[in-house]
């Protein structure tokens, strides 16, 4: 998957506008993500795994909020034989428009429908795995619930869901260390802070992360049976939830 080189907030701006899922973004994101999330490589290559050893025959596969499709590129491979269907979805048409190029890219036998539309109103069936990459912390705080009971709906008897998300923590001090170990994590990339702190203030009002007892509280809420943190970095974190 190719990518340009991230420096969207490199220089000053007067006023940071809200964070955006758009052209300038997706041109860059690639590389924005990688050195944003520490485990994003590791985490996209065990959501193959979890697909891997998931997904069951005749079944369908969610990736919500694909944006380039690097979870779809990489589960897609892992199917061989097993007459599955992705689903990709994402509401930036700049990010749909990229992902369907990276996708022609390869030849697969697994079919991929690639939606551009808000996850809240697709309807979702006869799925074994759902994955939530880093999107559900970009929906307002008020609708995920009804998201993660319209995803434990649709998902079949013993079906998955993968969420992955950047945490908040309610103890102050560990809530500050994870974070200046998050800002060194993007330092050692190559991010000046002026960088850091634009993409911050562009992010305040976009991306609200939850805490981790919020998110396994809600998730159990939904009748999920089983559920854990599989891999977590600093104040990031994937986790699985089983029906
Ligand atoms: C951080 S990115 C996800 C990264 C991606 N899953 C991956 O693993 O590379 C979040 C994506 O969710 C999309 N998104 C945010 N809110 C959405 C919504 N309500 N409906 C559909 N897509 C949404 C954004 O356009 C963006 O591409
Ligand atoms: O929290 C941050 O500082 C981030 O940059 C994280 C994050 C994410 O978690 O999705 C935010 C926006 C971009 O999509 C890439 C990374």
């Amino acid at each position: 998957m190719t990518s340009s080189q991230d420096n969207i907030y490199a220089k000053p701006y007067q006023k940071v506008s809200d964070f955006q899922f758009d052209d300038k973004v997706a041109g860059v994101f690639n590389d924005m993500i990688r050195r944003s999330v520490p485990g994003y490589g590791q985490i996209i290559n065990t959501i193959g795994d979890l697909a891997h050893k998931n997904a069951t025959p005749n079944s369908k596969i969610y990736d919500l909020g694909c944006s380039l499709g690097a979870v779809t590129l990489n589960v897609r491979r892992r199917l061989e034989g097993r007459n599955c269907q992705i689903i990709a979805v994402d509401n930036s048409e700049s990010m749909i428009e990229r992902c369907k190029q990276n996708l022609s890219a390869y030849v697969s036998e697994t079919p991929v429908k690639l939606i551009c539309g808000d996850i809240r109103d697709i309807e979702i069936e006869q799925a074994s795995i759902v994955i939530l990459n880093f999107t559900m912390q970009f929906l307002a705080p008020v609708h995920r619930e009804r998201l993660l009971k319209k995803i434990y709906d649709g998902l079949l008897p013993g079906g998955i869901l993968v969420l992955s998300e950047k945490l908040y923590f309610e103890q102050d001090r560990i809530q500050a260390t994870l974070d200046d170990l998050h800002l060194d994590f993007k330092r050692a990339n190559g991010y000046s802070e002026l960088e850091i702190s634009q993409k911050r203030s562009s992010l305040e009002n976009v991306m609200k992360p939850d805490t981790l007892q919020q998110h396994e509280e809600r998730i159990r809420a939904q009748g999920f049976d089983q559920f854990s943190v599989w891999f977590q970095c600093f104040n990031f974190a994937s986790m699985v939830a089983m029906k």
